[in-house]
């Protein structure tokens, strides 16, 4: 079995006496301040004017700019989102790194597709949670954690893949484990999971389950419940104890169908198709979309966005989700991010 480090595995000293600056207050951003700060550590959030800005000093942090947080630091953590790193890093972080700094990341693209091309006298990491950020969060003040991968691109100090754990530590990982990765295999694997599996093949599966029902006449109220609401619950099942435990809570009868009708689903020519999605990932190709459906400002990205939170799914949703206070989370009300999908989500 590949090595986990857990809390007493990891040395933080090195980590001790550095600043950090931590640059975005998203998802992973808040999260990553907020828990290395309680874990210790002297933490500066770098950020242009605006939302995220002002809920950073709420939170009471030094805010600065990204150039000026980058310039006081140590260890700078870059949690901007993807498409917009590269040109934030060309403008405020490259001429601030001093040698002997480390640059990190909580993903690879960047780097691994060549948008950044780090100075040869910084040590470059990555701390990826294998999690969302505000669970990263929510945990961590649970007195829990979320796995994270850790990897080293550069190391110049000697010291890079010391400071990836004591980082990985102090953002509450290492309570869950931390696996060491390469660029590569995080990038690649973080992406292929989020397209094939967590995100684009969960939503593919429960909007085609939805539609088949509803379609067939079944009151969308019934088929929302079925095939969103209960997710959660079986997938917390799988989580706490694998498919086995699911199954051992499941009916008999429910248990036949999975094994019926499961492999009618998602059949061989399911599986070839996700190996078409990884063979995109891999050659870049996925990410050459990525970059020029930003550079031409988004339109398919936006157009679907807007198309799937007007699916059918998302309005008896909301409706009866606004019956049921004890599903809403923090998140929703707290959210602080400026894209389309979760601004809908608050208002
Ligand atoms: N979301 C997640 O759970 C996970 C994300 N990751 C990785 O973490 C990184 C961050 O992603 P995520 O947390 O989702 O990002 P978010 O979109 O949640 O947050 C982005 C933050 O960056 C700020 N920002 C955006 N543009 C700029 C800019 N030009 N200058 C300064 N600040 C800016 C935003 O501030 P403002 O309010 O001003 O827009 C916001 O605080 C990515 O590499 C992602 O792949 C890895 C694991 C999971
Ligand atoms: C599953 C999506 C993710 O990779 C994550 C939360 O881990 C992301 O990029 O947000
Ligand atoms: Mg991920
Ligand atoms: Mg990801």
């Amino acid at each position: 079995m590949t090595k986990v480090r857990y809390e007493n595995d990891i040395q933080t000293e090195v980590l001790k006496d550095k600043k950090i600056a931590v640059v975005g207050y998203g998802s992973q951003g808040h999260a990553h301040a907020l828990n290395l700060r309680e874990s210790g550590y002297d933490v500066v959030v770098g950020l242009r004017p605006g939302k995220s800005q002002q809920k950073a000093e709420e939170d009471g942090f030094d805010v600065h700019s990204v150039a000026e947080a980058v310039s006081q630091a140590d260890v700078v953590m870059v949690l901007l989102p993807d498409e917009h790193q590269t040109a934030v890093y060309t403008e405020s972080i490259k001429s601030n790194l001093q040698p002997g700094n480390a640059i990190a990341f909580a993903h690879g693209f960047n780097i691994h597709f060549s948008q950044i091309v780090p100075p040869e006298d910084v040590d470059v990491f990555l701390v990826a949670p294998k999690g969302p950020g505000h669970l990263v969060r929510r945990t961590y003040e649970g007195g829990a954690g979320v796995p994270a991968l850790f990897g080293v691109y550069q190391d110049v100090t000697g010291n890079a893949a010391e400071l990836a754990l004591a980082y990985a530590q102090g953002i509450g990982a290492a309570r869950a484990g931390v696996l060491e990765t390469t660029f590569q295999e995080e990038t690649e694997t973080d992406l292929f999971g989020e397209q094939a599996v967590l995100c684009g093949g969960l939503t593919s599966l429960i909007k085609a389950g939805f539609e088949t029902l509803t379609e067939a006449g079944y009151q969308p109220e019934v088929a929302y419940f079925e095939c969103l609401h209960e997710m959660k619950l079986i997938v917390d099942l799988i989580y706490e104890g694998g498919l086995e435990n699911m199954r051992y809570s499941i009916s008999d009868t429910a248990q036949w169908g999975d094994f019926a009708s499961g492999p009618r689903i998602v059949d061989e020519d399911t599986k070839a198709r996700m190996k078409e999605v990884l063979t995109d990932i891999q050659t870049g190709e996925f990410a050459k979309g990525w970059i020029l459906e930003n550079q031409a400002n988004r339109p398919k990205f936006n157009a679907i966005n807007k198309k799937e939170n007007n699916h059918q799914i998302e309005k008896v949703g909301k409706e009866l989700r606004d019956l049921m206070p004890f599903v809403k989370q923090p998140l929703q009300a707290k959210q602080s991010k400026q894209k389309d999908v979760k601004e809908h989500v608050t208002n």
